[in-house]
């Protein structure tokens, strides 16, 4: 990742959330929830439906109020001064639209305040200059959520909020999108990004805060996520032994094998669990020891679903708004 030049260690987090909670109708769906998100981070809140991402930020954009806790964005009350904040944060909420037949050009000049920068610049840099004259009804999927960056971007944002902003995009029409936040993050933006893509978060978002039932459940980088929750590596293949004595043999040399946690047999399968380097020692014990590569090797590394789901699992108390 690009060094953040604006990044200053003592500033001021641009998001600031002790305690916060909200209850709909006696549930608590946000649940003293604490969250920073420091200048020129791009940060990932993911979970699963109903954690209580979007009431969260939600509530940092003013749109819901609190019960209790404290949220500051850039220093403000998002609440008291939403006016203010406006114009400082540059939102693209979940369920974004607008009039089919306003054109790109004229959604663009509806939205630019008076510290708009030059939309020309950004319709270039996000792929949408040639579209200009274009009805919002005749955009795909892919360029109505760039130009909702665009837009998002357009009055130089100090934070920029996203919710589900790939959601429903086809593979390219995604990738297209990623590419667009991927400049955001190398030109310093401070980025909040809802998603349900956990391939996406652990493409853009350097910190990625994982939330159940309205709490943090932990936080760290993707790959850290990824380390502590996401269970080790598997390698999996049938053993052709032609005796037991060679099948105990084979088991005793896997276990001995550099990062092997453990080996077990599932079926015809050896299962070898470990750390990343058991791949490249189990393909080196079965070249050594003569073996053909099984037909059936199978190799599963960890993602940051592995680790959502292992953090999901993990007993939650019921609980009741106070
Ligand atoms: N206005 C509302 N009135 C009552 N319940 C609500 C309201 N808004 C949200 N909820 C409920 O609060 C819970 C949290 O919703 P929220 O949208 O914040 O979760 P989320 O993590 O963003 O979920 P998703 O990933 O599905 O968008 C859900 O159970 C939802 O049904």
């Amino acid at each position: 990742m690009n060094p953040r030049p604006d990044t200053d260690p003592h500033d001021e987090p641009v998001i600031a959330v002790r305690g916060l909670t909200k209850s709909y109708g006696g549930r608590r769906v946000v649940d003293h929830l604490d969250l920073e998100v420091h200048a020129g981070e791009v940060v990932g809140l993911i979970g699963a439906n109903g954690a209580g991402k979007t009431t969260s930020v939600e509530i940092l954009q003013g749109l819901r109020r609190q019960d209790s806790g404290e949220a500051r964005v850039l220093g403000l009350d998002p609440h008291r001064d939403a006016d203010r904040l406006r114009q400082l944060v540059g939102s693209q909420l979940q369920s974004s639209g607008l009039p089919d037949r306003l054109r790109v050009g004229e959604a663009v000049r509806l939205f630019a305040g008076p510290r708009a920068t030059d939309a020309d610049r950004l319709l270039e840099q996000f792929g949408l200059a040639h579209r200009r004259r274009y009805p919002f009804a005749g955009m795909s999927g892919g360029e109505r959520q760039r130009l909702f960056l665009v837009l998002a971007l357009l009055n130089r944002p100090r934070l920029v909020v996203l919710d589900e902003l790939t959601q429903g995009l086809d593979p390219a029409a995604r990738r297209d999108v990623w590419e667009a936040v991927a400049q955001l993050r190398d030109g310093g933006t401070t980025v909040l990004l809802v998603t349900h893509e956990l391939a996406e978060a652990a493409a853009l978002c350097e910190r990625v805060v994982a939330m159940g039932d309205g709490r943090v459940l932990d936080q760290g980088t993707p790959h850290e996520l990824v380390a502590r929750h996401g269970g080790g590596v598997v390698v999996a293949f049938t053993e052709q032994a032609r005796s037991d004595a060679e099948r105990a043999a084979a088991l005793q040399q896997l276990n001995g094998l550099p990062g092997v946690t453990g080996v077990t047999r599932e079926g015809d399968q050896l299962v070898v669990r470990g750390g990343r380097a058991v791949i490249a020692h189990v393909g080196a014990w079965l070249l050594t020891t003569g073996r053909p590569v099984p037909p059936d090797l199978r190799v599963h590394v960890p993602s940051l679903e592995d680790a959502l789901l292992t953090l999901l699992d993990t007993p939650t108390t019921v609980k009741d708004a106070a």
